[in-house]
């Protein structure tokens, strides 16, 4: 290395080191106040105790975002013409007389280190990239944006080397990392853009939407905290590997505290890991469900043709049609969901019952009072009680909906055709079984929406809470008569305080627990595998409409996924929305992308496959082996060092080719259980890989990936685009024609 630069390497070093000095000490004074706040105890008044809580939050993020931004904390300059100078971190640091030290990536005045050009400098002569292993830099690479305006001294301490293409031939790990360091100029403009309204983001495979949606949710957290703090982030992805496979990238930005979930995890107090048949789930679905979900809810407000009787001790009470005509009218006037126009219903028709028992009794005119006593004994009859609930149930989401698919007689009433009551029909659920799948929570909340969400769980929890309580306070006497402190601490304050600390819940943990929760901005990825009723789901959780949604439609997959954006959006945001495009590929090599651009003119003619960045000179290759098992040490020949490899296989081959290739690569994962990002190897489907992505990849059989599903272009597309390095099919059938392209072994 010139002298010059290693001069250079130790001045930033210096300034390096010392940028780390004061996180140390930041991290110490914020440790510090945190301390105190909890010393408090959980003493004093209501008002007292929630402001320690909301600072005991406050310090517990700040902390965890100073320990998050360990790794890269500052990772560029920016030289202005001026002679300013502006160093670029993770995030924005000041010594004690607020002198800036480092400039929060996110701040209006970095944006330059992402936009600025030769050709439109933005006021900057240079752009410099560290690189950092720990808090050591070890190398400099500089981009001249005017030449000009360079002086001798900086001509002598030039470096360079694109530190966008060192990023992208690195080794993947298994888990995303961050770009902060490279981000492009198209993509800072959507990492930037306003909160405001619906943002759809349509790329290809590869182009970083992932990853630019992420940044995004930094990015918006930054510039508008206060208002994002409060309501919340949701991010929401097609499966929970996809979600471990993201979920370092935002705490490596500092920021903690956004929720991360899957359809399946939506719905509060349940997470649906049941498979449903790709038929049963594009029914489930389909908008029309709506329709079905809610007749199914009023097909629970029974209608008797005949009086509905009420046999007390001294005499029998009558209902008649025309009187529970009137009743559910008026319940339905109410404009309120189910469980709560109960009330109503229940109300109109004790009045009439009490006033028919006064007849009985030979009361014809009660006065307020003994009318009200009368009303109240009736209400607590038994035989009024089983009547009205039959009449007119307080009924969960859970028991609508197993209800309707374990009983053919009712998916009929409530609209469902014989093929769809033959696909929907199940058993109810056995103890502790996983009955719920994903396409079941978009209709769990759309029925929670019509029957209104006071039910008996509510109430159960409630009676939990209390005995829960109960619990923790014979518990805290227990240990406090253990530890010899009963005499000076009394048990019932010992559990709260123990509790309290217990209760710090950031605004996506609380967000997580209730389902009527309204973000503050919602990011939806892999947005076109979302059914319509997903969508209807997702829409609800977002009232202002302040959205980002990363996709390609060239990509879906599910058969109840998107087949256009205007589609998915009309219904809500009709000419409300607005598109961006991302046209790079920074991860699939271009003689990658050639073969996998082919594949993309059988999803449609006119589709144009994103330009790859860079290229390998490696050729994808194809074998043909006689039988399946010779796979084995093929796959064993590809992994190398510590590079990944996924292999990639039809969902109906995925255990038997598990096997083969677990029995010949030791620690190999099958399917999408924890180990599938951390093993050397793991053997995914399509679905299971989507937005994923290895060093290597080998493809089992693309014959049958073609013609497994309607969508099989789509997903063989999808297959074909993991690789960031290597790529080759495996086939004993014949190999599919539009695969020519590959180098036969
Ligand atoms: N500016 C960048 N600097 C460095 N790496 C980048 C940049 N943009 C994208 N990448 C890398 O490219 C790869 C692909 O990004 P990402 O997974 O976000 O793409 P995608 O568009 O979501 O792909 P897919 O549609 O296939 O899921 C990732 O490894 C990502 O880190």
């Amino acid at each position: 290395m010139p002298e010059s630069s290693t001069g250079e390497l130790a001045r930033e070093q210096k300034y390096v080191a010392a940028l780390y000095e004061r996180l140390d000490v930041l991290r110490e004074r914020t440790r510090g106040q945190l301390d105190a706040v909890l010393a408090q105890g959980a003493f004093g008044t209501h008002q007292n105790r929630s402001e320690r809580d909301n600072f005991a939050v406050m310090y517990t993020q700040r902390l965890a975002r100073l320990w998050a931004v360990e790794n890269g904390l500052c990772f560029g300059r920016l030289d202005h013409s001026e002679g300013e100078r502006l160093y670029i971190g993770r995030i924005g640091l000041s010594d004690d007389d607020q002198h800036r030290l480092l400039i929060d990536w996110r701040a209006p005045v970095a944006q330059p280190f992402y936009r600025a050009t030769p050709a439109a400098p933005m006021g900057v002569t240079r752009r410099r990239h560290l690189h950092t292993r720990g808090r050591r830099v070890t190398a400099i690479d500089d981009d001249l944006l005017d030449l000009d305006s360079l002086t001798d001294a900086d001509r002598a301490s030039l470096n360079g080397e694109a530190a966008l293409l060192a990023a992208l031939g690195e080794k993947r790990t298994g888990r995303m990392r961050d770009i902060v360091a490279t981000i492009q100029a198209e993509q800072d403009k959507i990492i930037r853009s306003d909160l405001n309204g619906v943002l759809v983001v349509q790329g290809g495979p590869g182009t970083g939407k992932t990853v630019v949606a992420l940044h995004r949710a930094a990015y918006l957290l930054y510039t508008y905290r206060e208002r994002l703090e409060r309501r919340g982030v949701l991010i929401l992805g097609p499966n929970p590997t996809f979600m471990r496979y993201i979920e370092q990238v935002l705490p490596s930005l500092g920021e903690t505290d956004v929720m991360l979930s899957t359809v399946g995890e939506l719905y509060p107090g349940l997470t649906a890991t049941r498979e449903d048949p790709p038929e049963a789930a594009a029914v489930k679905g389909r908008i029309a469900m709506a329709d079905v979900i809610a007749r199914a809810v009023r097909g629970r407000q029974r209608m008797p043709r005949t009086p509905v009787e009420i046999k007390l001790d001294k005499f029998t009470l009558k209902l008649d049609r025309q009187t529970l005509e009137a009743a559910r009218s008026k319940a339905h006037r109410s404009r309120r969901p189910h469980n709560q126009a109960r009330a109503v219903f229940v109300r109109h028709l004790l009045t009439v019952l009490t006033r028919q028992a006064a007849r009985h009794l030979g009361r014809g005119a009660l006065d307020e009072a003994d009318f009200a006593d009368l009303r109240e004994d009736l209400r607590t009859e038994e035989p009024v009680r089983v009547a009205l609930n039959r009449l007119w149930p307080y009924i969960t989401p859970q028991q609508l909906l197993i209800g309707l698919f374990t009983d053919r007689d009712r998916m009929a009433a409530a609209g469902l055709g014989a093929p769809e009551r033959d696909l929907l029909l199940r058993e109810p659920p056995r103890a502790r079984e996983n009955w719920w799948s994903a396409a079941d929570v978009p209709l769990l909340d759309e029925a929670a929406e019509l029957l209104g969400d006071i039910d008996e769980g509510v109430l159960r929890a409630a009676r939990r809470a209390e005995q829960e309580r109960e619990e923790r306070i014979a518990y805290a006497r227990e240990v406090l008569e253990l530890t010899g402190l009963a005499d000076i601490m009394d048990a019932e304050r010992f559990a709260e305080r123990q509790q309290a600390e217990e209760t710090y819940l950031t605004t996506a943990e609380r967000a997580a627990r209730d389902r009527t929760w309204a973000f503050g901005h919602v990011i939806v990825d892999e947005a076109q595998e979302l059914s319509e009723m997903a969508w209807r789901m997702v829409m609800r959780r977002i009232p202002g409409r302040s959205m980002t949604i990363v996709g390609d439609i060239a990509q879906t997959g599910s058969a109840a996924g998107a087949a256009s954006w205007a589609r998915v959006l009309d219904p809500y945001v009709a000419g409300r929305w607005r598109e961006e495009h991302l046209s790079v590929n920074y991860r699939t090599p271009a003689e990658l992308m050639e073969v996998a651009a082919r594949v993309l003119q059988l999803v449609g003619a006119d589709l144009k496959a994103p330009e790859s960045v860079r290229e390998t000179g490696e050729r994808p290759w194809s074998l043909r082996v006689a039988t399946l098992a010779e796979a084995g040490p093929v796959v064993a020949a590809e992994v190398v060092g510590e590079g990944r490899l996924v292999v990639i296989a039809p969902a109906g081959m995925i255990e038997e080719v598990g096997a083969i290739v677990r029995a010949a690569v030791p620690g190999a994962a099958t399917g999408p259980g924890p180990a599938a990002l951390d093993a050397p190897v793991a053997v995914l489907s399509v679905t299971e890989a989507k937005g994923l992505e290895f060093d290597s990849v080998i493809v089992v059989e693309p014959g049958r990936i073609l013609r497994e599903s309607p969508r099989g272009p789509s997903d063989l597309y999808v297959a074909l685009t993991r690789a960031t390095s290597r790529l080759g099919v495996v086939h004993t059938e014949e190999l599919p024609e539009v695969l020519n392209g590959l180098e036969r072994r």
